[in-house]
């Protein structure tokens, strides 16, 4: 087997590779069966890369599960029962966690009054994580996302199991909606529009740097900008009551976890913002922090940094770095007094 191995080259080589990896893609969702869940767990269905799929929620997830099993695609579709060893079923062997689960806004509510519903929830989620799946690529949509990361990190630590290359805060959504609002005022294809957005995942923490996208005139105007850090907002308001943003969202779950499965498969550049462990600000006390990161087979491949800033973006990003060192010191804080059991 060893010796077959050694005689494979070049492109047999990465074509081994790609389809052993291909042979690991267990993607598995904790809270499936929600607004993001579902549409999520559909997205993932469809996804070729994908070779089997765990569904978990506390209510209807062996429901979604038979739904989308019946899609013809070849991933293997499981819905686990809300029991710990449903849990723990669910998780084992998987390359990749989508934690989407908890509640989620309410018009006149901001993320941070999530926090006490779903920093618990989270919390015992990434334990069920620690023990089941220490090695998956964990991907955290719940909010507040500035302060969940935390969470999840200090639980991994508590348990031995952290790897920080590991972690991700899902902040696509920013960036899907940045492309889109510009792409909507220049009259361009959004999928040429790459804005870099920076900071975290609510409000004044979202940073998007128009300066360094094809049109640098969108630095300081002020209505783009606040759609931007403020879109979550939109669609809880158009929602009234039923929610925050899931379609959307579902789709920049689906895009994140297909560009981590790609860069698993060997794939070089593959680059997307997200909210990591990352050096940038520790030296002011702010250990996590979203840029531009280069994915590879083991995560985190390469953190960029923020590149040059107008005086204005550095306005922004001061007020940026202020509110997410408060929200991350939260986190912190709940699981040094909460540690659950
Ligand atoms: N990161 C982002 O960009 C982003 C975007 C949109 C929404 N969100 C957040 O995602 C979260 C989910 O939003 P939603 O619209 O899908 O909410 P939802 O209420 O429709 O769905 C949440 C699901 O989580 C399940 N759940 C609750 N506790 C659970 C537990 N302990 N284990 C497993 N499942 C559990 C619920 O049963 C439900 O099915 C919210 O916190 C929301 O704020 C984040
Ligand atoms: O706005 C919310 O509460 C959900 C999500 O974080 C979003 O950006 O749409």
């Amino acid at each position: 087997m060893f010796a077959a191995r050694r005689a494979l080259t070049g492109v047999a080589q990465a074509r081994a590779f790609s389809a052993s990896a291909r042979d690991l893609s267990k993607v598995t969702i904790l809270g499936a069966a929600g607004g993001i869940g579902q549409p999520l767990s559909l997205l993932c269905k469809l996804n070729p890369r994908v070779t089997e799929l765990a569904l978990y929620d506390i209510r209807l997830a062996p429901g979604v599960a038979a739904d989308v099993s019946h899609i013809n695609t070849k991933s293997k579709v499981t819905g686990y029962d809300p029991t710990p060893s449903g849990l723990a079923a669910a998780l084992k062997g998987a390359e990749i966690v989508l934690i989407p689960a908890g509640v989620p806004r309410k018009p006149g509510m901001t993320r941070d009054d999530l926090f006490n519903t779903n920093a618990s929830i989270v919390r015992d989620l990434a334990k069920a994580v620690a023990e089941s799946a220490p090695d998956a690529n964990i991907l955290v949509i719940s909010n507040p996302v500035n302060s969940t990361v935390p969470i999840v990190a200090e639980i991994l630590k508590a348990k031995g199991v952290y790897n920080p290359k590991r972690l991700f805060g899902v902040t696509t959504l920013d960036v899907v909606r940045a492309s889109r609002f510009v792409s909507e005022i220049k009259n361009t294809d959004p999928r040429d529009e790459n804005i870099t957005v920076v900071g975290g995942h609510s409000g004044v923490t979202i940073v998007p740097l128009f300066s360094q996208s094809s049109h640098p005139d969108l630095v300081g105007d002020a209505t783009l900008l606040n759609r931007v850090q403020f879109g979550g907002d939109e669609v809880v308001k158009a929602k009234d009551g039923a929610g925050s943003a899931t379609l959307s969202m579902a789709m920049a779950g689906a895009r994140f976890a297909e560009s981590l499965l790609k860069a698993a498969q060997g794939e070089k550049g593959v680059v997307e913002p997200t909210f990591v462990d990352s050096p940038l600000y520790k030296d002011q006390g702010i250990d996590f922090f979203a840029s531009k990161v280069e994915l590879g087979p083991n995560g985190v491949e390469k953190i960029h940094d923020v590149g040059k800033l107008t005086a204005e973006e550095q306005k922004l990003l001061d007020a940026c770095l202020e509110d997410l060192k408060k929200n991350i010191d939260k986190g912190v804080a709940f699981v040094a007094s909460n540690p659950g059991k």
